[in-house]
């Protein structure tokens, strides 16, 4: 196979590139094969094999797969034990995991860089983060660090930054709480707005730190593995119980039992909000649990230069394991032969093959674009049943003016101004995080970053002819940055340098998420956890990875659900133990569990 048939992909050009607003590569930033600093040479392959030109080797590595099959057959062609369908955290963790582990990896990105929605783009001086910039998972202790965890793995450390305050939250009736990095300086600070419920709250956030501690007592690994599974309940009996009677629990609920005042309960519904993207009532009470006490025990903290650079560290760490990744890969089919996900096909005709597929696009992507939707399993068919897709967001990307921020203000907020029942709707509260207060690198000398996000939902943003849809834009985002100069900030719109707003149709096309969807949530209210698909699916050889993958939506979720996966697909290519008895038992009851839900 000739090599030059792929110089086009190993030296894309702006133009050929097709990407617009949220392209990184705006603004002069492509330089040879460099992006900001990073060599992104189409594909990367180890640094440590030596003897061949390292670009030759990336393409002889790739052509050898085709080769393979070509001359010898089905045989021989399963070169890599995983090919992981993008670069998300979840697919990193999976695929550095599974590297570390001596498995051989290829991981396809359809976009030029690594880390989907904890990706970051450059523009103007500025280093804005995709998505969210509030990291937890990030600490020094415990056992719940998993993005510490998954960093060191593969021989990696980040400089990190402590938040001093989690969010401070602005609410109807004026109801002003900051989230202490410190638990007994919340906690106070909650008592001091509602003392009649003193107790109450005590109780209802001691509940969480009983789960908390469970969690954090555990080594966490595939709860469908059944010899770990098995082994953890052996060792750690009441931590087990502890969670397996909260599985199926929500936060609401728990809240209700101890509470009663109406403004407080709104605000721990905004608590779980901001992490589950519904109410406490409809918020597994395991994941409150988690991301309630986590900032306060490991504290939540940004990573110097930007979010972007833990899939930047990930990705360079999978390289210097062996394993590759190809950018600009576009899987639009999972290949299946005999029932079983054997390989995939690129959108420039190249097919990859592999014992295992891993699938860190959306289920509802992974089984409605890249299988054929006849072919949805049942498991798929009752997840499908169980959560839809949470609405996008519009972001909105700017630089101010330093000196428009009061001393003291917080790096990330939440504002929902005047009726608790806007909480849920498009467009009803607004998230901004400010990470230049942490994290002055970000922005050009006396300037700060704002990144505002609220939900909006795709089909507010369908069918626009293209003024339209730049009107709609300045529009809606004019209204949010209103309302946060009315609320935070007097004379924010004068003091904007730089702004650009992102729809759900920008989320939907960058992060090739179905909808441009911010990840799952409950159609109804449901029981718990218990409903959460873990990393198998119904076609073997096939995994997910992701947010809509146990526990759920959060960095740190995709993170866990990594770990989860690389240790199932690991014990089913035998660099883990496994028993295929238990194997068969544990699955199935996992599964009539799900029904439960
Ligand atoms: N605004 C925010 O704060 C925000 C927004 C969205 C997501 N997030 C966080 O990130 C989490 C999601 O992480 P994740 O790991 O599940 O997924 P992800 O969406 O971050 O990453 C998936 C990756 O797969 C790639 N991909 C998808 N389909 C592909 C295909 N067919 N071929 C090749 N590549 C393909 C995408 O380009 C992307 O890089 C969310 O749960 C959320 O917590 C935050
Ligand atoms: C199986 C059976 C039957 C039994 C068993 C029992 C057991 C053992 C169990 C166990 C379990 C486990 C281990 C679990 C685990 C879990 C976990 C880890 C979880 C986690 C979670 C996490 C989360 C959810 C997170 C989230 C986060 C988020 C989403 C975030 C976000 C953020 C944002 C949006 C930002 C905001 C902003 C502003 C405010 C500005």
């Amino acid at each position: 196979m000739s090599l030059g048939c792929y110089q086009t992909t190993l030296f894309p050009t702006k133009g050929k590139s097709g990407f617009s607003s949220w392209n990184p590569l705006k603004n002069s930033q492509l330089k040879g094969n460099k992006i900001s600093g990073v060599e992104f040479s189409n594909l990367h392959v180890s640094q440590r094999r030596k003897g061949i030109p390292m670009r030759l080797k990336s393409l002889l590595s790739v052509d050898s797969a085709v080769e393979i099959e070509g001359k010898e057959g089905v045989n021989t062609r399963s070169k890599y034990d995983a090919i992981v369908i993008g670069s998300g955290i979840g697919g990193l963790v999976a695929a550095t995991q599974l590297a570390v582990k001596g498995a051989k990896v290829l991981v396809l990105e359809k976009y030029v860089i690594p880390g989907g929605s904890s990706g970051y783009y450059q523009r103007d001086g500025y280093t804005f983060d995709v998505g969210s910039s509030v990291m937890f998972g990030f600490s020094d202790k415990g056992n719940l660090n998993l993005i510490t965890q998954a960093l060191a793995a593969v021989g990696r450390e980040m400089e990190v930054i402590p938040d001093p305050t989690t969010v401070h939250f602005h609410l109807p009736n004026n109801l002003s709480v900051q989230v202490h990095r410190e638990y007994s300086e919340f906690i106070n600070e909650l008592i001091s707005k509602f003392p009649h419920e003193k107790e109450g709250i005590l109780k209802f956030y001691g509940e969480c730190w009983k789960i908390f501690n469970a969690l954090n007592s555990l080594q966490l690994k595939s709860l469908e593995e059944p010899i770990y599974l098995f082994g953890q309940f052996f060792q750690k009996p009441l931590e087990c119980l502890t969670l397996a009677y909260y599985l199926p629990q929500n936060a609401g609920d728990i809240a209700r039992k101890y509470m009663k005042d109406p403004d407080l309960l709104s605000f721990i519904d905004a608590e779980c909000f901001i992490v589950s993207t519904v109410n406490a009532l409809r918020t597994p009470m395991i994941n409150a649990g988690m991301v309630l006490c986590d900032r306060h025990f490991g504290g939540i903290n940004y990573p110097v230069g930007g979010v972007g650079g833990i899939a930047k560290s990930l990705a360079e760490g999978l390289i210097d394991q062996g394993s590759e990744i190809l950018y600009k890969a576009n899987v639009t089919n999972i290949i299946i032969d005999q029932g079983k996900a054997v390989g995939v096909k690129i959108s420039d005709g190249r097919e990859f093959f592999a014992q295992t597929i891993i699938s860190n696009a959306t289920r509802w992507d992974t089984f409605g674009k890249l299988l054929k939707a006849e072919n949805l399993p049942k498991e798929e068919e009752n997840f499908q049943k169980v959560y839809v897709k949470a609405p996008s967001f519009l972001s909105i990307h700017m630089g101010v003016k330093a000196d428009i921020l009061p001393p003291d203000t917080d790096c990330h907020h939440f504002v929902l101004e005047d009726d608790w029942a806007r909480l849920e709707e498009p467009y009803g509260s607004i998230f901004l995080s400010i990470p230049t207060i942490l994290d002055s690198s970000l922005a050009p000398k006396g300037r700060h970053i704002l990144h505002i996000f609220t939900t909006s939902p795709l089909e507010d943003w369908a069918g626009l002819p293209p003024k339209d849809y730049e009107a709609k834009k300045e529009l809606i985002a004019d209204e949010i940055i209103g309302r946060l100069e009315k609320k935070l900030f007097p004379g924010l719109k004068s003091s904007i340098v730089f702004k650009e707003v992102g729809t759900p149709k920008t989320h939907r096309r960058y992060l090739a998420r179905d909808m441009g969807t911010y990840g799952p949530m409950p159609r109804q209210i449901p029981k718990g956890l218990l409903g959460m698909p873990f990393n198998t699916t119904g076609i073997s050889g096939l995994y997910c990875v992701g947010d809509s993958c146990f526990p759920g939506q959060g960095v740190i979720a995709v993170a866990f659900s990594g770990v989860m996966c690389a240790h199932r697909v690991a014990a089913d290519i035998g660099l883990e133990k496994k028993s295929p008895i238990l194997d068969a038992a544990l699955l199935g009851l996992l599964g009539w569990l799900r029904t439960l839900a």
